[in-house]
């Protein structure tokens, strides 16, 4: 470690910091700072979000009494300078890493994680949560909620604002707004969030502070007068956050000790009413690299303190998210009908690039998949072509509108599916392991999985020619196999397979991208004398009933093979199969999914070898439905 850390060294909990000075705990500060930066720069991972709060974890954890008072993260993206104070920091070069400390906060990891988190907007709701089981059992702790700007796009932290004024007295919301999400935030909500920061608005804080202090509750008129000495202000009333209930605090400098601690002090002694406490932080603080990227180093590889330099991965085949969205771009130059949709991942889907080319095609609904689907629904109805693309994860949230709004209108909205099957660092809050089962459960929902990046681009034309109900196609994190691409792409038939190698003992039907490690599985097998079919199922939804059921026929066993869940893929063939009696005769069956628990981060193909997936797990589920070894994939798993 080349930074020296005198006075962190010194804490090995929060507690530690109650003792000291503002002047210390700005010293703490830089000290926290730098060992983040050091500790992201061998682990990459999450480091913008976290740069800016680190005066705010120090204020926090020195004026709450933390893990007593229940300290809530939104996302969780921003918690490493508070892993690194909550005792943690023995850990944080494994963030991230296999067997390592987690990127998001984890219950099991520390009692100071009280919620855990990765997706956005839970903050609020789950602070309420814990206010009326804190009021239930008559306790007195504090509970807070640090939610972001780009958060407060999703509805779920409307729908437990309006409810915080009932509920509780003593809830504590911190907006850390930083004018930033992933990319720059969109809408009104940001828009107006920016006015209350804006200059105009500093112009007459000062004076508003001096006003304001006599309207407010007793422990709040002192930070109202300290808000005069830091020239930053304090203003109440006339916000939306007032109307909704709350006091609203702010804007007050985040990066102020001088303010942080006071203000935080007073809104801990307060128990009128919930208050929000609006603090302005500036993504990636302290650390010039972070502050000067279009991202603010938002997520980051690992990188070289000095320069800031990202390690350059050898240059490999295009991603699948830019294939995608090139061969998007080129069907939309066919059809201006097709409009893209994103739920604030403009550069994860690779929608970025759609819309340098069709700038009034694409749409940034912000963190709001629920409204990003049935906006699409919407377009779809009178006539467009919308593409919604949404990580596997997150598209969760959304499921109620791909149920109500668009499988029960048949509209025919296109789900891209990215970031299916198992993403590594994030770990299982960010795993895309249910679309198969969640989307093949409704009915007229075309699925499909892409076993390649030829078969992903084949798959967009496919998806923008079906015009009369909707569709999915699922494509996972990562590079493709660099296979040749075509000038453009044309649809595939619906519901029909393909079949990629032919054999006679044992049938292999993969949908998606686990293909490649079939085909490995079928040279194992062949090493044993045993002859398999390998077939790419394409489509999970309408199921190519007259292959699996020829496949059936001509082989002892089959096997399914997918990146997701239980109740997918394997379970729709099983069900397919047993409805047309072709389990009648003895077949022998195996579906190799992904495990029934939520793995922990790791790399991917450890991850996958832990569950059974690549080609020894295939070649030992193959054997086992044989009976030839005593090896079974789920023995493997054990
Ligand atoms: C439901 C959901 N959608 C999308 C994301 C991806 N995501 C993670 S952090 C982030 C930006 C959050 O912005 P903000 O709350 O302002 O936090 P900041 O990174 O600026 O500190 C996004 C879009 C997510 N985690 N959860
Ligand atoms: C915190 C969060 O949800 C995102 O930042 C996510 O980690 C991005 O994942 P990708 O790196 O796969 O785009
Ligand atoms: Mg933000």
């Amino acid at each position: 470690m080349s930074h020296p850390t005198p006075l962190l060294d010194k804490i090995a909990s929060p507690a530690d910091t109650r003792g000291l000075s503002v002047e210390e705990l700005k010293q703490l500060a830089a000290e926290v700072r730098a060992e983040t930066i050091s500790a992201v720069s061998v682990t990459g991972g999450h480091l913008g979000a976290g740069l800016g709060v680190v005066e705010l974890t120090v204020a926090l954890h020195h004026v709450f009494e933390t893990p007593r008072d229940i300290l809530i993260w939104d996302v969780g993206h921003q918690a490493y300078p508070h892993k690194i104070l909550t005792g943690r920091r023995d850990r944080i070069r494994t963030l991230r890493q296999g067997g390592g400390l987690s990127g998001f906060t984890k219950r099991a990891e520390s009692p100071y994680d009280a919620f855990g988190a990765a997706h956005a907007a839970t903050s609020i709701s789950a602070a309420l949560g814990f206010c009326a089981a804190r009021d239930a059992k008559g306790e007195t702790n504090k509970v807070i909620a640090v939610i972001g700007d780009g958060s407060m796009s999703a509805g779920m932290a409307y729908e437990a604002m309006n409810k915080a004024d009932e509920t509780t007295k003593q809830l504590i919301v911190i907006l850390n707004d930083n004018d930033m999400s992933i990319a720059p935030p969109v809408g009104g909500m940001s828009a107006y969030m920016a006015r209350l920061v804006s200059s105009a608005g500093y112009t007459s804080l000062r004076k508003l502070g001096k006003q304001m202090a006599g309207a407010l509750p007793k422990p709040l008129q002192k930070a109202a007068r300290k808000a005069e000495e830091y020239a930053r202000g304090m203003v109440t009333g006339g916000t939306l956050f007032e109307e909704l209930g709350f006091y609203y605090v702010g804007p007050i400098d985040g990066h102020d000790l001088d303010a942080l601690v006071p203000v935080l002090e007073n809104v801990r002694d307060f128990s009128g009413k919930p208050v929000l406490v609006h603090v302005v932080t500036q993504k990636g603080k302290g650390y010039a690299p972070a502050e000067n990227a279009a991202d603010k180093y938002h997520g980051v590889v690992k990188f070289d303190v000095v320069t800031g330099q990202q390690v350059k991965a050898a240059a490999g085949p295009p991603g699948y998210t830019k294939i995608f969205a090139q061969e998007l771009v080129k069907q939309a130059r066919l059809d201006d009908r097709i409009v893209a949709i994103t739920a604030a991942m403009p550069s994860g889907t690779g929608l970025d690039i759609f819309a340098k080319e069709f700038p009034s095609r694409m749409f940034d609904v912000g963190i709001a998949e629920q409204h990003a689907v049935t906006f699409a629904a919407g377009m779809a109805a009178d006539g467009m072509k919308p593409f919604a693309a949404i990580y596997s994860t997150f598209l969760q949230r959304g499921y109620d509108q791909v149920v109500h709004d668009v499988a029960i209108q048949r509209l025919p909205v296109r789900f891209a599916i990215d970031r299916a099957g198992l993403v590594g660092a994030d770990g299982p809050t960010h795993a895309g392991s249910f679309d198969v089962g969640y989307m093949g459960a409704l009915p007229g929902m075309v699925v499909m999985a892409a076993a390649d990046e030829v078969e992903l681009a084949a798959m967009v034309a496919t998806a923008a020619a079906i015009d009369d109900r909707p569709s999915c196609f699922r494509y996972p994190r990562g590079e493709g196999l660099g296979l040749e691409m075509p000038e453009i792409s044309q649809p595939l038939e619906i519901g029909k397979g393909r079949i990629v190698r032919e054999g006679t003992s044992v049938a292999i039907v993969s949908f998606g991208t686990r293909l490649g490690e079939s085909l490995k599985a079928a040279d194992l097998l062949a090493a044993r004398g045993l002859s398999a079919t390998v077939a790419d199922a394409r489509f999970a939804k309408p199921l190519d009933i007259d292959l699996l059921l020829r496949l059936a026929r001509e082989h002892e066993a089959l096997i399914t093979v997918e990146e997701g869940a239980m109740g997918g893929f394997g379970a729709f063939v099983l069900q397919a199969l047993a409805a047309h009696g072709a389990l009648d005769r003895g077949l022998k069956v195996r579906t190799l999914v992904l495990p029934d628990v939520f793995q922990d981060q790791d790399k991917p193909d450890i991850m996958y070898a832990q569950a059974g997936l690549d080609a020894e797990g295939i070649l030992a589920g193959a054997l086992s439905a044989l009976g030839m070894d005593n090896v079974s994939a789920a023995g493997r798993r054990a």
